[in-house]
């Protein structure tokens, strides 16, 4: 599954330039040169030092920044076909140029569906939505599939019981949690869903030793059913456990090449 031939997300040249318009229009080069492959059933880590880009990188794959220059693509005909079985569709189940959908620039729409259906994104926090109990926070990425309402409440229930969320504080809203049980909230709304790419920003940074052992379990079992996954991971245990490979971004700036583990 870790074929380097056929990626299903890859970036070429990739660039990402702030521009602070607060700041009388300043700019900020914080990315150039960016090369990167990720196959099906891969988890590769971002490594490099605070401020070196890790995030920025995450937030361009998920459409929160706009990419500067460069390309960035998701090959949705690698290895014939996704896990739902259909052949080289894109998200909006329109067939794309090779199979391939290029992120620069996409609709907005577009990337909606593509947050829906291709790219889950776990952050460190919790967006909290007042009321919305933690049950109904988890549940929600499947419901706006169309999701069976009985059967999104069973996995989420069964997601926050293996992650040791008490069953006291399923149907109350996580604005009063704890940071680490917020973040447990946050991990199973991330994978309920199987996004066949998921984006891990310090998905263990609250958790205790138990907890981030449930969620290295996660993140095995996610990549034993054909999950790309983009991470960043400052616990050196957990990285070492979960990744195949680390991208350095220290020189991209300039041409970091990959390290093999
Ligand atoms: N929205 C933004 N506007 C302007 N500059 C930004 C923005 N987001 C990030 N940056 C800048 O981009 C650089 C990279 O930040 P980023 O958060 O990606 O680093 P990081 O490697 O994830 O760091 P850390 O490990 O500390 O989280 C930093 O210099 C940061 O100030």
């Amino acid at each position: 599954m870790t074929s380097m031939n056929q990626p299903f997300l890859s970036a070429v040249a990739l660039e990402k330039t702030f521009t602070l318009h607060a700041q009388g229009g300043q700019t900020l080069a914080v990315m150039r040169g960016l090369d990167l492959s990720l196959a099906r059933g891969e988890c590769l880590v971002l490594a490099g030092p605070s401020g070196i880009g890790k995030s920025t990188l995450l937030k361009m794959v998920n459409g929160n920044y706009r990419i500067s220059g460069g390309r960035l693509t998701l090959h949705f005909g690698s290895e014939g076909q996704g896990r739902d079985g259909r052949t080289g569709d894109g998200p909006d189940g329109e067939e794309h140029d090779n199979g391939r959908l290029e992120l620069a620039d996409l609709p907005a729409q577009a990337w909606h569906v593509l947050r829906r259906d291709v790219i889950g994104y776990v952050s460190q926090f919790l967006r909290v939505v007042p009321r919305v109990s933690a049950r109904d926070v988890v549940m929600e990425p499947l419901l706006a599939r169309g999701a069976d309402e009985q059967e999104s409440r069973q996995r989420a229930e069964t997601l926050l019981a293996r992650l040791n969320l008490p069953e006291r504080l399923w149907s109350l809203a996580p604005g009063t949690f704890s940071g680490g049980e917020q973040q447990r909230v946050n991990i199973a709304r991330g994978f309920i869903a199987e996004h066949p790419l998921l984006l891990l920003d310090e998905p263990t940074a609250s958790l205790d030793a138990a907890n981030r052992d449930v969620v290295v379990s996660l993140i095995q079992e996610a990549k034993a059913r054909g999950t790309a996954m983009l991470g960043i991971f400052h616990d050196e245990d957990v990285r070492d456990r979960v990744a195949d490979r680390l991208l350095p971004l220290e020189g991209h700036m300039g041409t970091a090449s990959e390290e093999k583990l």
